[in-house]
């Protein structure tokens, strides 16, 4: 992510005065046709993040080079992507640290790849799997679009987490697929003594047939279960509420900790909160 004035090559977003997005990639000597005129690239080049620029009718609107979540939620996807507020999560209560190895599947539309390699930074390694060669392509595409690149911190194998070999073992897995429980045996195998899984699973049945597989595996901890809900609220002077809309339900989140080979699941009374 650059700072600084804007110059050529920078994605910037543009906001119009009743909050609609519109995202380009500044270019000398282009314009940016909107419905209310167009903006010249060269206005934007050389002017501080945060200026106001006008359309050729004269509309006003902001730029700003659009933060991660914004990126996420604009971009191009072929499989749903996890949001922001889940994303948030798994950063947190899966302990994404800085030189972690993070192993993900599936990579969907590279929404999450994007948090976990800034998250894992350059002394880090993500390794994404995805068995659908059009969701890759999708992923891979928006992964280079956010960061200019391929990171060198990225590596996405096309195929089966099932697939992977062991012995490339990870210190955090997160799964982010149909059937969670069936990449299980190699999870297993993968997660270090003390490494987390996280696990995000859109219905009640998955998430039940991922836990008890959890339990039935008998090498994890207690599996953690809950699910976010984000109510975000309209506050204009004394009008102080609750929007009237929000995004009700993504998916439910799990994690369980890697337990050395050969001890048995403590009994845990009671669970710890998740607030
Ligand atoms: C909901 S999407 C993942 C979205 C992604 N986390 C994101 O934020 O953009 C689930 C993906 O898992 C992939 N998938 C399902 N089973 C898989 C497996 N066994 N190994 C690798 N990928 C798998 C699917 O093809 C699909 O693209």
């Amino acid at each position: 992510m650059r700072s600084g004035p804007f110059r050529p090559g920078d994605r910037v977003q543009l906001t119009d005065p009743k909050g609609r997005h519109f995202s380009l990639v500044l270019e000398r000597g282009q314009s940016y046709h909107t419905h209310r005129g167009a903006i010249d690239h060269d206005k934007l080049i050389g002017a501080p993040e945060g200026s106001v620029v006008l359309s050729a009718a004269n509309t006003p609107y902001l730029a700003l080079r659009p933060l991660l979540p914004d990126y996420v939620l604009a971009m191009p996807r072929g499989a749903q992507v996890i949001y922001p507020k889940d994303a948030a999560q798994i950063l947190m209560w899966g302990d994404v640290f800085p030189g972690a190895r993070v192993l993900e599947a599936g990579a969907g539309s590279g929404a999450l790849t994007c948090s976990l390699l800034r998250a894992v930074g350059p002394a880090g390694h993500v390794r994404s799997y995805e068995i659908r060669a059009d969701h890759a392509e999708h992923a891979v595409a928006n992964v280079e679009r956010f960061y200019g690149e391929r990171p060198g911190n990225w590596d996405l194998r096309v195929g089966d987490l099932a697939d992977h070999d062991p012995d490339e073992t990870a210190d955090r897995i997160v799964l982010d697929m149909l059937a969670p429980w069936e990449v299980l045996p190699v999870v297993r195998e993968t997660v270090v003594p003390g490494g987390v899984l996280v696990g995000y699973v859109a219905t009640t049945t998955q998430l039940s047939t991922l836990t008890e597989a959890l339990r039935e595996q008998a090498c994890w901890t207690e599996p953690q279960v809950w699910e976010t809900i984000v109510r975000p609220w309209h506050a204009v002077g004394l009008a102080v509420r609750p929007e009237h809309r929000m995004i009700a339900h993504t998916a439910f989140l799990l994690t369980a900790r890697r337990l050395a080979d050969g001890v048995t699941p403590p009994r845990v009374q009671r669970r710890p909160s998740r607030g």
